[in-house]
């Protein structure tokens, strides 16, 4: 019998070469592995056109509507990661083609990164060292965090996850989501209040809501300008939650103390982003997830889905409510 293709459209390299996973998945599929970014949408389409199953590293590839109806064959995107922006759901849904994500497993390792910018920006670590490679011995007041607020916007996985960081740190927590639950509260040691209490009285904001309708544009200059004078705001989430221009106006008029953030309204680069230029910012390559250790999770978690899609027992869909009718 013909084996199952799955093709790896993207560029990344540790997650192919350095994972005993993947070479599971060699077991029971044809995989085909690229190992760059495609140059142009239709050798991103060349590649493809065979694949039963994409599967989709790091949002390599931006799966619109218009490219699914070029891909006849496609039966399953597995998501090697936990945000599925890059997906029109949608469109995914009316070609009956299954999506998978990999919810939980790397909340811990993508936190720690939250936290980690959550630290450097209160420290100016990032500013520090470029005066000191600049040979200038810094005089920049910093800002101590134990007993200040923390305000999380998004109690999923990974902001639940901030949660028991910072609680075990020794801040005051309080929260805002979507589907509030008194009950994980109570067990996580916070407490629910609304964004504007939440924005007005948080000393760091941090952002761990996926990306919306809801929640596109949510944190905008009205809402920079609600947050506490001398705030910071740690941004792992989703570029597009926050106006990007309007956070650079904020930062560079000091109302922010600083800014850590992951994701772009670009990406794989920031070129052009008027957060580069900002001296109060810690800034990482959308690199949150990846450690050994996440990658790792990923990509079994990723072999796993798509093992039991092609078992018939599809997991971790996130466009449930349409199965496959392919
Ligand atoms: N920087 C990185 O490398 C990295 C890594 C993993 C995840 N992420 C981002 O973090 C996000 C959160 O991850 P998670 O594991 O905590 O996800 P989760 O599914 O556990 O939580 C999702 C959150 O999204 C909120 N949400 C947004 N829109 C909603 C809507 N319309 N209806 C209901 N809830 C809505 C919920 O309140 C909830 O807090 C991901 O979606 C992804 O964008 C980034
Ligand atoms: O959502 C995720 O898993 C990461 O941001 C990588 O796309």
């Amino acid at each position: 019998m013909k084996s199952p293709i799955v093709v790896i459209p993207g560029d990344d390299p540790p997650l192919v070469g350095g994972s005993q996973h993947l070479n599971q998945l060699r077991d029971f599929a044809d995989v085909r592995y690229y190992g760059d970014r495609p140059s142009s949408d239709s050798e991103m389409l060349e590649r493809l056109a065979p694949a039963d199953v994409l599967l989709n590293s790091r949002s390599a590839v931006k799966v619109s509507g218009d490219v699914l109806n070029q891909l006849p064959n496609l039966k399953m995107i597995a998501v090697c990661g936990i945000g599925y922006d890059s997906i029109d759901i949608d469109a995914a849904s009316n070609h009956g083609i299954i999506v998978s994500n990999i919810p939980g497993r790397t909340a811990t390792v993508v936190a720690e990164h939250a936290f980690g910018l959550m630290l450097a920006v209160s420290r100016r670590m990032a500013l520090m060292t470029e005066q000191l490679r600049a040979g200038q011995w810094s005089s920049e007041m910093a800002m101590s965090l134990i007993g200040k607020r923390i305000g999380v916007i998004g109690t999923g996985n990974i902001g639940l996850e901030m949660i028991r960081l910072c609680s075990a740190f020794g801040m005051e927590i309080v929260a805002w989501t979507f589907h509030p639950d008194e009950a994980t509260a109570a067990e996580f040691g916070f407490r629910y209040v609304s964004l504007d209490e939440l924005l007005s009285t948080s000393d760091v904001v941090s952002l761990h809501v996926r990306l919306s309708d809801e929640t596109r544009g949510m944190i905008g200059a009205l809402q920079l300008q609600q947050m506490k004078p001398g705030a910071i705001l740690i941004n792992t989430a989703r570029a597009a939650v926050v106006d990007t221009s309007a956070l650079a106006a904020a930062l560079n008029e000091d109302h922010l103390f600083g800014a850590g953030v992951d994701v772009y309204d670009a990406e794989p680069t920031a070129d052009g982003n008027p957060l580069l230029s900002c001296r109060n910012v810690v800034l990482t390559p959308h690199t949150a997830d990846r450690t050994p250790e996440g990658l790792d999770l990923l990509t079994l978690g990723c072999v796993e889905n798509i093992r039991a899609f092609l078992d018939g027992r599809p997991q971790n869909v996130v466009n449930a409510s349409r199965p496959s009718s392919k």
